[in-house]
């Protein structure tokens, strides 16, 4: 498989671009479409590998996906993947008070890119985790539920965008990334 130059991220969240566009700097192209790709249900490795397959049979080509969960230690892991519609139902208040009757409110971000060389090939997996604490929400409201993650004393949302981008689950996961593009650059030259 040829070293990519580029990376064709599909998603549909316009932050997360903007997160993995931040981090990977000028290293590798990022380009971008947002191409709604049906998720199925199952672990985050299960999810985030058919995302890609999808991915890549829907736009013929080489694509990077990426899957986020948030893994509530007392409920063994969920939401976990299904964090976008609990989210999208029950908002940050709602996700507090699942937590309310259990004393370990600790929590795992969890950030799963595949990268898919186009259709019918295996994708390839880099996973960041990073630990916190869920907490009644703090700080603007830009991006799903950063304000009620908290990292070290401070929820993501009350970071600024370099800090939360040094310690997060996708920083994690795209170090990862990184440096199997640069070894596959190596074996190529
Ligand atoms: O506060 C946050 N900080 C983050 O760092 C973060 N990363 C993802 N999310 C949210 O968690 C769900 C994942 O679902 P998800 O992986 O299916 O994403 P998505 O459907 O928005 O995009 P995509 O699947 O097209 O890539 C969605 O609600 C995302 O908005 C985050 N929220
Ligand atoms: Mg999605």
């Amino acid at each position: 498989m040829s070293f990519p130059k580029k990376l064709n991220f599909i998603t549909g969240n316009r932050n997360k671009l903007a997160e993995v566009r931040a981090i990977i700097g000028n290293g590798v192209e990022i380009e971008s479409q947002a191409i709604d790709v049906p998720e199925i249900q199952g672990t985050s490795e299960e999810i985030a590998k058919e995302k890609s397959r999808r991915a890549a049979e829907a736009i013929g080509g080489p694509v990077l996906t990426e899957d986020t969960a948030l893994e509530f230690h007392a409920l063994r892991g969920l939401p976990g993947p299904y964090i976008k519609h609990f989210l999208e139902a029950l908002g940050h208040e709602g996700l507090n008070k699942m937590l309310d009757s259990f004393d370990d409110r600790t929590a795992e971000a969890v950030c799963t890119f595949a990268f898919c060389s186009g259709p019918g090939a295996e994708p390839i997996l880099f996973q960041g985790r990073t630990e916190g604490v869920i907490v009644r929400a703090r700080g603007p409201a830009k991006f799903g539920w950063d304000p009620i993650f908290e990292y070290q004393g401070k929820t993501y949302a009350e970071m600024d965008k370099e800090e939360k981008n040094r310690i997060s689950h996708r920083y994690k996961a795209l170090v990862k990334l990184q440096s199997w593009l640069a070894e596959e650059h190596e074996r190529e030259v």
